[in-house]
């Protein structure tokens, strides 16, 4: 639900390139101090979005708002940016680096190097603040890119795939970080295919397929749009789709054939048990690689909400 005191508001927001990709109705809304994740697989117009809102491209329709006002670039200053494509100079320092983004947001130079420090201290990387990017490994250098897009306090952070490249420990700092800015009134919109750090970090998700917002909401109606069914791996899909509607279940693959085997999602109603659908199965012989219940979470949500095109896809 969209309210006056949103940080963040898209309505309606469509740009089509001329290769025929783009979006189409996108609306996201993300209030102070919340943590949104923005969800869609490749393609679905996340990127685009992240940069229409930054005004470095111009939509074709739609409303941006940024602290409850038309979007103008006086407001983007408040916005911190991680963009997808990381473009740190190798040969530049980690310190000036970061302080050299602060400073292209108006901090003075001592403000902005001092911020740099504080930041590089924060985040374990004080003893290598005079190291050259190029001399970082990818993680670290990663996350002297996500210190830049908070450099100079920005009230909004923007950011295009915060974890990918990271290991685990360097993915729950960077979430110990952004609980933080959180903690301190600041809002985060962050794109995202790792359902487990946007599961554990999110109050909200916007789901996107195809250009358009399939659904917005708090994460847990997210995680109760979940079907009742379970994930079956299986080299039999005949015995497998005659097993399924057996028991008034619908069964859709996950993904195409992996060697001779297939992920499926069997969708079941919610009077039939697990147990009864293992049941059907075995009365068909159909073999069974792997076998799960699927969860109530942002995942099987996900595959719920968003992702019937790329299911008919695989099929
Ligand atoms: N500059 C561009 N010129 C032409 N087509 C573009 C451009 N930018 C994006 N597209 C197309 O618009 C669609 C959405 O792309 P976008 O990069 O926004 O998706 P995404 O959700 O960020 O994907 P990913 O998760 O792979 O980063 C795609 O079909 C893409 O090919």
């Amino acid at each position: 639900m969209q309210k006056a005191s949103d940080v963040l508001r898209v309505e309606g927001l469509a740009k089509r390139f001329e290769s025929g990709g783009g979006i189409d109705a996108v609306s996201i809304s993300v209030a102070p101090g919340s943590i949104t994740g923005f969800i869609g697989i490749n393609g679905a117009g996340k990127s685009t979005t992240l940069r229409c809102i930054l005004g470095l491209i111009t939509p074709d329709a739609g409303r941006i708002s940024l602290f409850g006002a038309t979007a103008t670039a006086q407001a983007r200053r408040r916005i911190g940016f991680l963009p997808e494509e990381r473009g740190l100079f190798p040969r530049d320092r980690a310190r000036d680096a970061i302080a050299f983004h602060a400073r292209l947001k108006g901090l003075s130079q001592r403000s902005a190097y001092a911020s740099a420090d504080c930041l590089l201290e924060r985040i374990g990387l004080g003893s290598r603040l005079r190291d050259r990017i190029g001399d970082l490994s990818k993680g670290n250098a990663q996350r002297v890119q996500i210190l830049c897009a908070l450099a100079h306090a920005p009230d909004l952070l923007l950011l295009d795939e915060p974890f990918s490249g990271l290991d685990p420990v360097a993915q729950s700092e960077v979430v110990s970080l952004f609980a933080e800015f959180r903690a301190g009134g600041g809002a985060i919109l962050f794109s995202t295919h790792a359902m487990a750090a946007a599961q554990n970090l999110c109050d909200r998700v916007v789901i996107l397929a195809n250009g358009r917002t399939v659904f917005e909401g708090e994460l847990a109606e997210a995680a109760a749009a979940s079907p009742h069914g379970a994930v079956v791996v299986t080299s039999d899909e005949a015995g497998l789709l005659t097993a399924a509607l057996a028991v008034g279940g619908e069964a859709r693959p996950m993904s195409s054939a992996i060697g001779e085997a297939t992920r499926w999602r069997v969708l079941l109603p919610p009077s039939v048990t697990h147990p009864v659908l293992m049941r059907a199965l075995a009365e068909h012989a159909v073999p069974i690689i792997a076998f799960e219940p699927i969860k109530a979470d942002l995942e099987s949500a996900f595959w719920q909400l968003a992702a019937p095109a790329k299911e008919r896809q695989a099929a």
